[in-house]
């Protein structure tokens, strides 16, 4: 199975190297507009085969998509990452054209792959990726949810004082510090919900956390995040090569479903060997439905800056 990544920057890499040394698939394209940067980073990674001990092949290429060809899976990363202060939504004008670009040319060379979305603004480019190629709906995947959902369990171990992985809990909404939604009602701590143990005040505390999580760490960092959101691509793109049918919260096309239209948004979805297999409907609460519609309305709000990209 030959997965591409566009973008061989910090996320990019980060998730070619777990996709490598997970084993999750058998060739690994690395693909980069600078000059020679995707092929040291496939170099370096490489290096760590006899190691790590894993057998992916991991190759670059600086902007040549022939070596792409034939690909089952497009990781789309290419863009510019946040700085401190910023948004995500800021970055639209920049990322749009080269989103748009890249999904062409991938698709010029594979054109029976799966694309999955990272570059910011996640939701937005999702859509912009969906409208520009004309492919169908499952073959056209935003991941933002994996992440958040990632952190929201971190900030809910946290506060419970258990380990991660006896925690769950999903992010549903936009991929924005104020549009996705935390859904603390549904977390569990080892199928009791989190609520038996947590007050009120924690909570909403976790939630907030988790809303701002990636400007948290931008602001540590001085960019934005890498490990966590490589990882996350990593656990999406296992989960379709391997046609695992995990449940992830994805950035989704919606037609009807959730009383939204015309939209990519975070909604939990079945992930196998046909990229989205199903959206899952779950029962939202009154004040849970109020705040995806919100969400839903900042992202359409955002949608409507891509009128000249996508003219
Ligand atoms: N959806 C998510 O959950 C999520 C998580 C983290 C980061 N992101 C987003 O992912 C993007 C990448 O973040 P990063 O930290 O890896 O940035 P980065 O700057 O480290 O890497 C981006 C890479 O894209 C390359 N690039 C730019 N234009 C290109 C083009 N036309 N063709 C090929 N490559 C091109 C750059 O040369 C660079 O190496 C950002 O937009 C960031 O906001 C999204
Ligand atoms: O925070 C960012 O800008 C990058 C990414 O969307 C993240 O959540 O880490």
């Amino acid at each position: 199975m030959k997965v591409t990544i566009v973008g061989a920057g910090n996320v990019g890499a980060t998730c070619a190297d777990v996709i490598s040394y997970r084993g999750i698939a058998s060739e690994v394209v690395l693909l980069d507009i600078k000059e020679g940067f995707a092929e040291g980073k496939a170099m370096d990674i490489m290096q760590c085969a006899t190691t790590t001990g894993f057998n992916t092949k991991v190759s670059g290429s600086t902007n040549d998509y022939s070596k792409t060809a034939n690909s089952d899976v497009v990781v789309i990363t290419s863009g510019i990452p946040r700085k401190p202060g910023m948004t995500r939504e800021e970055l639209i004008g920049i990322n749009a054209g080269i989103v748009k670009s890249v999904a062409e040319n991938v698709l010029k060379h594979s054109p029976n792959t799966i694309i999955v979305v990272v570059s910011n603004p996640m939701d937005t480019m999702t859509y912009l990726t969906l409208k520009a190629t004309g492919l169908p709906k499952n073959r056209v995947i935003g991941m933002g949810g994996a992440l958040d959902s990632s952190r929201f369990k971190y900030y809910l171990s946290k506060a419970l004082d258990k380990p991660s992985n006896d925690v769950q809990g999903m992010v549903i909404g936009g991929h924005g510090d104020t549009t996705m939604i935390p859904l603390t009602r549904l977390a569990s701590y080892n199928g009791s919900p989190v609520s038996d143990f947590l007050s009120q005040e924690q909570l909403e505390k976790v939630a907030a956390d988790t809303m701002v999580g990636g400007a948290t760490l931008t602001g540590l960092l001085g960019t934005s995040a890498w490990y966590a959101p490589g990882a996350s691509v990593a656990y999406l793109v296992d989960s379709i090569l391997n046609d695992q049918k995990k449940m992830i919260a994805c950035s989704v096309f919606l037609e009807g479903e959730y009383g939204q239209d015309d939209i990519c948004l975070g909604v939990p979805c079945i992930i196998g060997k046909n990229g989205i297999e199903e959206i899952v409907s779950i029962k939202l609460n009154d004040s849970e439905k109020a705040l995806l519609a919100k969400s839903a309305d900042a992202v359409r709000n955002m949608n409507a800056d891509l009128k000249s990209v996508l003219a």
